[in-house]
């Protein structure tokens, strides 16, 4: 997967960003545990990103990290009942998504799914688009550019405005400073201990004490926005994915998502909507202040209908900096993916923050080179490349956070050049999404 030379010409040249340290050597069990609670990703030794599949014995159990292509493929699409979310998923999120379309498995998964396909569907999100517009354009007005910036802070507001919007129709002024202090306090509980591990799923542990209070508090939010876009007026079309999410029907029985369901979908959408297009949208930040040249290729596209530049520097941003950097799975019966026998009870993991810089899948992977992604460059590989997931639980908002990634940034970048203040490194770390390892600043310089 490299670039073609005629891109190669027109296009600046790749830069190596600040690389995540990769161990020579698997960390003991003892420094597992804690980095399972800070940087999960530096517990996958250099051997993670060499081989096929690498494997390690952890309590007892085994957990198996696939990297090729056709083992991925047979988990995510061809045997995907084989497998379902593990206990530890089910533990940390399960207080903040509740029985929404992320953690939903079987017959219970598939209704919602198909459900809420329509709401999805490239029409619905054309639908969504003039929010989004909106949206960019009152968060980023407002924005006081004169002092350094602190830009997750904007992409956070930024997308829980895009996501609000979106879902209910509503500015999130009132709600902001609330989800985002529940959040935050979320993210402090959310690393795994060992308990959290060991004990059966409906077994409390300590940690799920603070992560069940401040998920009661989350979805009492998540109600109180539901009630007052419901006080609202009624319009004659759809307006908003709330309004798709109560007009859906299950296409078999015409059943329509009681109030609860649609409390904890709306909860699913706005939290699995908003944290990662932030993310995505920061590390393009990152990225694009340390590599001016694409920058003033992404701004000089702004307002353009074909945005090529823009849309690969995201894609390599995302491929860098996957915000979902890992998908984890539960063996529930023994299978068998090239490379590896599976038992019954594995972890299987599927990481696209090693998968996207695997030694065997691409070339100079821990480069920023958007020209892979740019018309006219081959394809990178399907399985290669998973920053949406793939088979039938592929990011139902893909198309969603790619067009919201695309305007923001182009409204971004239009607007001002953006630096980084001071040269530290911005590293990143991962519990649940690809975090920087710190707030950097940034100068907004007006274009
Ligand atoms: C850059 C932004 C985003 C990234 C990187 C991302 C990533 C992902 C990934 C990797 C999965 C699959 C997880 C798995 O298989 O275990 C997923 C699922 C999901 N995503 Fe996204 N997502 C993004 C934006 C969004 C948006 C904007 C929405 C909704 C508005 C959304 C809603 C969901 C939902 C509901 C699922 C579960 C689908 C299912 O299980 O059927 N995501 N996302």
């Amino acid at each position: 997967m490299t670039p073609s030379d005629a891109l190669a010409d027109a296009f600046p040249a790749a830069f190596l960003p600040p690389a995540p340290p990769v161990p020579a050597a698997a960390p003991g069990i003892l420094a597992q545990l804690r980095l399972f609670r800070r940087n999960v990703p530096a517990t996958w030794p250099r051997r993670a990103y060499e081989d096929a599949v690498y494997q390690r014995p952890f309590l007892g159990r085994r957990s198996l990290l696939l990297n090729d292509p056709a083992a991925i493929r047979h988990v995510l699409v061809e045997a995907t009942e084989r497998y379902r979310r593990t206990p530890a998923t089910l533990r940390v999120l399960g207080p903040l998504l509740g029985q929404g379309l992320v953690l939903s498995e079987g017959a219970a998964w598939r209704l919602q799914r198909r459900t809420l396909a329509p709401a999805f569907a490239p029409r619905a999100v054309a639908l969504l688009l003039p929010h989004i517009h909106a949206a960019t354009e009152d968060v980023l007005g407002a924005l006081d550019a004169r002092a350094p910036v602190d830009l997750l802070g904007v992409t956070q507001g930024l997308a829980l405005e895009i996501a609000g919007r979106s879902m209910v129709s509503l500015g999130m002024a009132r709600w902001r400073g609330r989800l985002r202090t529940l959040l935050d306090a979320y993210g402090r509980h959310a690393g795994v201990h060992l308990p959290d591990i060991l004990l059966p799923p409906a077994v409390p542990t300590p940690w799920d004490l603070p992560r069940r209070r401040i998920g009661r508090r989350w979805m009492a939010l998540v109600a109180e926005i539901v009630a007052a876009r419901q006080a609202e007026p009624r319009a004659d079309g759809p307006r908003d994915l709330l309004d798709l999410v109560l007009a859906a029907r299950d296409p078999e029985t015409g059943r329509a998502f009681s109030p609860a369901e649609v409390r904890d979908q709306v909860a699913t959408l706005l939290l699995a909507g908003h944290e990662t297009t932030a993310l995505a949208l920061f590390w393009c930040c990152v990225l694009l202040a340390q590599a001016p040249g694409w920058q003033d290729r992404v701004a000089a596209e702004a307002g353009a209908a074909e945005q090529p530049v823009t849309r690969a520097v995201i894609e390599e941003a995302i491929r860098l900096y996957p915000p979902a950097f890992t998908l984890a799975r539960l063996a529930i019966e023994a299978d068998e993916v090239p490379g590896a026998r599976l038992r019954r009870g594995d972890v299987v993991l599927i990481a696209p923050w090693v998968l996207h810089r695997h030694r065997r899948l691409w070339q100079a992977p821990e480069a920023f080179d958007p020209r892979r992604f740019l018309p006219g460059a081959p394809a990178p590989e399907r399985f290669a490349y998973l920053p949406f997931g793939a088979g039938p639980r592929v990011c139902i908002g893909a198309q969603f956070a790619m067009a919201e990634a695309m305007i923001a940034l182009a409204g971004l970048v239009r607007r001002w050049r953006v630096a980084l203040v001071t040269d530290r490194p911005v590293l990143p770390v991962a519990v649940t999404t690809t975090q920087p390892d710190h707030r950097p600043l940034f100068r907004l310089i007006p274009r």
